[in-house]
């Protein structure tokens, strides 16, 4: 549950890097305590510049930024002391076990003794991995890994995580489990700011997001209020053969009620204001046009349409554009 002050306050941040890349342009959200924080956008977008600059790893330009409370400049060493890192290249040391990694992480933090001890079994046994323990974490699967790194994240007791892409690479289950783990730290009062490429990861685990685009924030809030600003429905209609892009637009571009449409292979999507009553006239000017459709399906707004609707642009073509 949140608490009274966030947990995060980042005001008007800007980063420009020497080689003249303006990475933040005016950066400004918070995050409530004991709550999951989604931080999205494309490649580039300034994520992992506002990322290093809320975990001290570099300075902003302009701006303030408060991390459990303490700025990240004045009072660096207390916000290190607060927070928890898990970036995607895992700092464990796959030769060590398990319990090893977990102990030697605890000694960097000054822990030691029976309240290391204590504590190392209890992140063990909390992301099951306590039958493991003694095993080299060389022959780990990618997912017990994963919640090692996690583990190693929380031994300090932060009182912010934050996960780097935590489960790119991860089977479904694996991703399920460590959805779990997330929700539950959260619970405990732990907040997590996730940074994912994944929108439906975001969309599932965060309790308020920002999407930033070129060094911006574009949008704001919880998933369902962000959904709900846009109105109306989605339709994806996937058609006989991919159409020329510029005839499907021209046969939309007079439907009443039609907008944000995309052209992608065999399918259009739109935005209509009301489904029931835009999608037969929708459905109509495309057949008019010689367009044949094979199926349409009628859904409630996703966050991919509102980072289409914020930043002109879908969020997967962004993706796609990039070679990561
Ligand atoms: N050390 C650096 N020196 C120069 N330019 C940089 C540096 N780090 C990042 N940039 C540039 O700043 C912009 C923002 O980059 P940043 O890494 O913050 O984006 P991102 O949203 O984290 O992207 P990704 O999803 O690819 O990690 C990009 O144009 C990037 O090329």
């Amino acid at each position: 549950m949140s608490g009274d002050n966030p947990a995060i306050e980042v005001s008007d941040l800007t980063k420009t890097y020497p080689n003249g890349v303006r990475a933040l342009d005016g950066v400004t959200f918070s995050v409530p305590s004991g709550t999951v924080f989604g931080l999205l956008g494309p490649n580039g977008a300034g994520k992992s510049t506002t990322i290093k600059i809320l975990t001290t790893l570099t300075r902003p330009d302009s701006g303030t930024a408060r991390v459990a409370g303490h700025d990240v400049l004045s009072d660096a060493a207390q916000v290190r002391r607060h927070i928890g890192c898990v970036a995607q290249n895992s700092g464990v040391d796959p030769a060590a076990t398990g319990r090893e990694n977990l102990v030697l992480q605890g000694q960097l933090y000054g822990l030691g003794g029976g309240a290391l001890r204590e504590r190392v079994d209890g992140l063990l046994e909390r992301f099951g991995l306590t039958d493991v323990a003694g095993r080299l974490v060389k022959t780990y699967s990618g997912g017990m890994r994963r919640k090692l790194d996690v583990a190693m994240g929380l031994v300090h007791e932060p009182r912010v995580l934050f996960l780097d892409e935590p489960t790119t690479g991860l089977d479904p289950e694996a991703r399920a489990e460590l959805w779990k783990e997330i929700v539950k730290m959260a619970a405990g009062g732990i907040t997590v700011v996730l940074t994912t490429h994944y929108l439906e990861e975001a969309d599932e685990l965060a309790d308020t997001l920002a999407i930033l685009d070129q060094g911006g924030v574009v949008a704001h809030g919880t998933p369902e209020n962000l959904k709900k600003a846009l109105h109306g429905d989605s339709v994806q209609v996937l058609l006989n053969e991919p159409p020329d892009e510029t005839v499907a637009r021209t046969a939309l571009a007079n439907v009443v009620g039609v907008h944000d449409i995309v052209v992608s292979g065999r399918e259009v999507g739109a935005r209509v204001d009301a489904g029931a009553d835009s999608a037969p006239a929708l459905l109509s000017a495309l057949e008019s046009a010689g367009l044949r459709v094979a199926s349409v399906t009628l859904s409630a707004p996703t966050l991919d349409e509102v980072y289409l609707r914020h930043a002109g642009r879908t969020f997967r073509s962004v993706q796609e554009g990039h070679i990561r």
